[in-house]
């Protein structure tokens, strides 16, 4: 038999990256990533008023740029075996479409307006937005949030679209829908993106749209009419069955298989979430926690449907039927900032270098100073006195969302370097990795391994020791490098029928693990006196 070959596509935060792999070793053939040119120029967004929105001309870009530039060196036999191409993307990103599944921003009087284009994952506009239906639902007579942890975020869709709706005129005379950035993308290839009928994912569904078949689907008109008329209607224009990953979505289209150099047999399977396409490509198994750790983080447990599916989990992003794997729960928690807690830091310090010292000074600081923090950090000792941080410069997504909450850092003293405050950032981020894991544990659901992808994982070795030290679990590191394209990879050949299942998809495609971090004994106390301290200053920030 002939092998077969497969493209992933994985669009992050700030890049997207394609991988063109062979369906039957897991072999990587061809690679290419792109970053969003206008993301990078900070256009659109407004990070003061957590706004963070993008252009889909990006995405587009992206699309064509990363999985041509994978497919340049390959072979035009290779390019015949290509069989299938699956997406993942960040979420919940949602934007407005017209009638035709255009979203606005691609039309030329709503080119410029952020309100028409895709609302990043980590924009926190619509804080208020999430309370509002908060307090609806646990008063309605279903409580529409019990499959999210029982508290909706300003991060997903709903939210987010009530508020576009009531502060841009524009958008409500021309949004006729809303979609998700992964099922907009991967339905572009396929040439049909009507909102009415494209095959819309059960993870975003069901993760950050209230989707669950208990309701039959989205919650009903009458709720969302009642937080806000202006959602009157909505529900109609959007969808009441959801696909999960194994699936196809269509073929490529003349258009894209002309664009791509591929053929129209080619099969684009349903899109998904970054983190679960994650979890698939990082070989994820019952009760294994795969950590995506970058600038944030996206947890992901799968377990049997039977075993945890009659819980309801408190204060987590959602349990959802198929999310990661057809026919298991997928339970996914995560933070808000990570490596953006670290990134915060070594913004306040180049930023003053670059206004006095110019750009060449601030660029060079710029790429030493995290791994020289790191490495300044490691050397110190581990101390009940230390200063401790919390983690929430971009708000607490778990455990119990709360976007309206801020960092804070206490114990400094004339003592307290640059190493120390680093040092402590990086151990609030684990700190804040723990209260997920705990929450987990107390809900009733075992951990058994944990696992982590990412560009964290790859690149700090401090991170993850700190982070093995605090959970006091062994954590193992992924191979991929680019584990979420890889995940995005094995869908696709499911979606394409070379792997009748995820589960052989990973044994045939899995690349391994090639780091495993063990906690130090001797921290692990001290560890534990540091994170009661951080939850006593945590209980403090939140006025609890
Ligand atoms: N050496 C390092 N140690 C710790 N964190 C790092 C290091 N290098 C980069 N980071 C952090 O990695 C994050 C980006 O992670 P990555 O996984 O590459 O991107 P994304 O989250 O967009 O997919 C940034 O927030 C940055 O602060
Ligand atoms: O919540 C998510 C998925 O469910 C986000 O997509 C994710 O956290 C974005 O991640 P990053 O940019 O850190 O890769």
């Amino acid at each position: 038999m002939n092998d077969s070959y497969v493209i992933g596509v994985d669009f992050g935060s700030d890049s997207v990256r394609a991988l063109v792999v062979n369906a039957q070793t897991g072999e990587t053939i061809g690679t290419h990533v792109h970053e969003y040119s206008r993301w990078k120029q900070g256009l659109y967004c407004d990070p003061a008023r957590s706004q963070f929105r993008q252009h889909p001309l990006d995405y587009l870009e992206g699309l064509t740029e990363t999985i041509n530039g994978a497919l340049a060196g390959v072979t035009d036999e290779i390019r015949k075996q290509v069989v299938g191409i699956s997406i993942d993307t960040t979420g919940s990103t949602p934007g407005p479409v017209d009638e035709t599944g255009l979203p606005l921003a691609l039309r030329p009087d709503f080119s410029e307006n952020p309100n028409g284009m895709f609302i990043l994952w980590k924009d926190h506009t619509a804080n208020a937005e999430a309370e509002e239906l908060n307090n609806l639902a646990h008063h309605w007579d279903v409580d529409y949030t019990k499959y999210v942890g029982g508290i909706y975020s300003s991060e997903w869709f709903w939210a987010k679209i009530l508020r576009t709706l009531r502060v841009d005129e524009a958008v409500r005379q021309h949004a006729f829908s809303w979609v998700e950035h992964c099922d907009w993308i991967s339905a572009v290839l396929t040439g049909n993106t009507n909102p009415l009928t494209i095959r819309r994912s059960r993870c975003a569904a069901g993760h950050k749209a209230l989707w669950h078949s208990e309701f039959d689907g989205l919650p009903s008109d009458e709720f969302l009419t009642r937080l806000d008329p202006l959602l009157s209607g909505l529900r109609e224009h959007l969808f009441t069955d959801t696909y999960t990953s194994d699936l196809p979505i269509g073929n490529l289209s003349a258009e894209w298989a002309e664009k791509l150099g591929l053929s129209t047999d080619v099969v684009v399977g349903v899109g998904a979430f970054d983190a679960h396409m994650g979890a698939i490509g990082a070989e994820i198994e019952p009760y294994a926690f795969v950590r995506i750790i970058g600038t944030s983080t996206c947890d992901i447990l799968m377990a049997p449907n039977e075993e945890i599916g009659h819980r309801l989990i408190r204060g987590i992003c959602g349990q959802v039927d198929g999310s990661v794997a057809p026919g298991m729960l997928g339970l996914e928690a995560g933070q808000s900032a990570f490596g953006d807690l670290y990134a915060w830091f070594a913004g306040l310090i180049t930023g003053p270098v670059r206004e006095l010292l110019g750009t060449e000074a601030a660029d060079t600081l710029s790429r030493q100073l995290i791994p020289h923090l790191s490495a300044q950090a490691a050397k110190l000792p581990v101390t009940p006195t230390d200063v401790i941080a919390l983690d929430w410069i971009n708000g607490r997504r778990t455990p119990d969302a709360n976007h309206t909450l801020k960092a804070a850092i206490s114990g400094l003293n004339l003592g307290t370097d640059a190493a120390k405050v680093f040092k402590a950032l990086v151990e609030a981020t684990a700190f804040g990795s723990r209260s997920i894991v705990d929450r987990f544990i107390e809900e009733g659901v075992p951990i058994k391994k944990v696992i982590a992808i990412g560009g964290v994982a790859k690149k700090s070795a401090f991170v993850m020791q700190t982070l093995a030290d605090v959970l006091n679990k062994p954590i193992q590191v992924a191979s991929a490098d680019q584990a979420c394209a890889l995940g995005a990879a094995m869908c696709a050949s499911v979606a394409a029928g070379v792997h009748p299942t995820m589960e052989a998809a990973q044994q045939a495609m899995g690349s391994g693990f090639d780091a495993e971090y063990h906690p130090r004994p001797e921290h692990v106390a001290t560890y534990e006196t540091l994170y009661q301290k951080y939850l006593a200053l945590g209980a403090f920030v939140e006025g609890r």
